[in-house]
């Protein structure tokens, strides 16, 4: 059985009189891929700063490796990776400089640095960027060269505030594949994300988190099968022209109606039944896609918003 490398009881945290974080606990085992998915404030990178020891753990407990913390100690962080939300690199100095400061925090020699910096290089794809200077880099390049400052000291734990904010779709792919290869290799990821993909491509392990709790827990299947029911239509309709009542109707019938910015959900056990009421609820054809039930549907159900970019 895989073993603990984080675990939470009731962990919070105020900032004055805000309560940011309103008592989690969750367990994260060896090798897996755990994710945090929220929108903004839901204490996502509150959660992170504790683990990677940014922030004190005031309210309730937390083991790493199982060992109790408040503030991790010095000769844990050299097992963990970190990716902060904000690329926090040195403008000053070239990209293998970067790295192979980085190294020296960690106790290699400058040889060791430089060699682990441009084997790290080779993984990220940057290997002919060793000499550029950081400006000259694009978001997704800074974001490649964060995750291999993160791997210098080859940790077991690798946290990562999301990853891929910001990035165009092909440099999201290329993070997740080298995710992905490092996942392979054995070392526990955990990431924060608003991307309902990048949870589905990348995580065995999810909670949803909103307001300072976690409001379900499971791997990216099991939260849609538990949580919503597995076709849906959605009605592409401005909400003043949904025939009235459709929404007690779809329910009657024994569906469900989920309103959305533009226009309405609508949740059932057998996608062509619910097709087949459509135009005999008011709805047109024309407005209408039927799908599968995703993350997303999951979210909305649960924090009764839609997605975030
Ligand atoms: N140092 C602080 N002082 C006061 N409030 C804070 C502080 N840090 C975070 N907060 C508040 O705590 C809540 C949770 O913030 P947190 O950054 O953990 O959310 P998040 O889920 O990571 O959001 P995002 O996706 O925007 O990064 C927010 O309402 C935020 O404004």
């Amino acid at each position: 059985m895989s073993l603990p490398v984080v675990r939470a009881e009731n962990l919070g945290k105020t900032y004055g009189n805000f309560q940011a974080l309103k008592g989690i606990s969750f367990t994260i085992k060896t090798g897996q891929c755990f994710g945090f998915l929220g929108h903004n404030g839901a204490g996502k990178t509150t959660t992170m700063r504790m683990i990677y020891g940014m922030s004190t753990v005031e309210e309730g407990r937390l083991w790493l490796f199982e060992q109790p913390i408040r503030l991790t100690p010095p000769a844990i962080k050299g097992r963990l990776g970190v990716v902060p939300q904000e690329d926090n690199l040195d403008d000053d100095l070239s990209v293998i400089e970067n790295l192979a400061v980085y190294g020296g925090v960690y106790g290699l020699t400058c040889t060791q640095a430089l060699a682990r910096g441009k084997e790290l290089l080779g993984f990220m794809g940057l290997e002919d960027k060793e000499h550029s200077s950081i400006e000259s880099l694009s978001g997704g390049l800074k974001r490649r060269l964060v995750i291999a400052r993160a791997l210098m000291s080859r940790p077991e734990l690798v946290i990562l505030d999301e990853p891929t904010t910001g990035l165009d779709p092909q440099a999201r792919h290329l993070v997740w594949q080298k995710l992905r290869s490092l996942k392979a290799e054995g070392v526990t990821l955990i990431l924060t994300t608003h991307y309902m993909e990048e949870a589905v491509q990348l995580c065995d392990q999810l909670v949803i988190m909103h307001e300072g709790i976690i409001l379900a827990e499971g791997s990216p299947r099991e939260l849609i099968e538990r949580c919503v029911l597995p076709f849906v239509i959605e009605v592409h309709l401005p909400l003043a022209q949904v025939p009235a009542g459709l929404e007690a109707r779809v329910g009657a019938w024994g569906g469900e109606a989920i309103k959305v910015v533009d226009g309405l959900f609508l949740y059932a056990a057998d996608g062509e039944a619910l097709w087949s009421r459509l135009e005999e609820w008011g709805l047109s054809k024309q407005v209408c896609l039927l799908r599968p039930a995703n993350l997303e549907d999951v979210f909305l159900k649960l924090t009764g918003m839609g997605k975030e970019e």
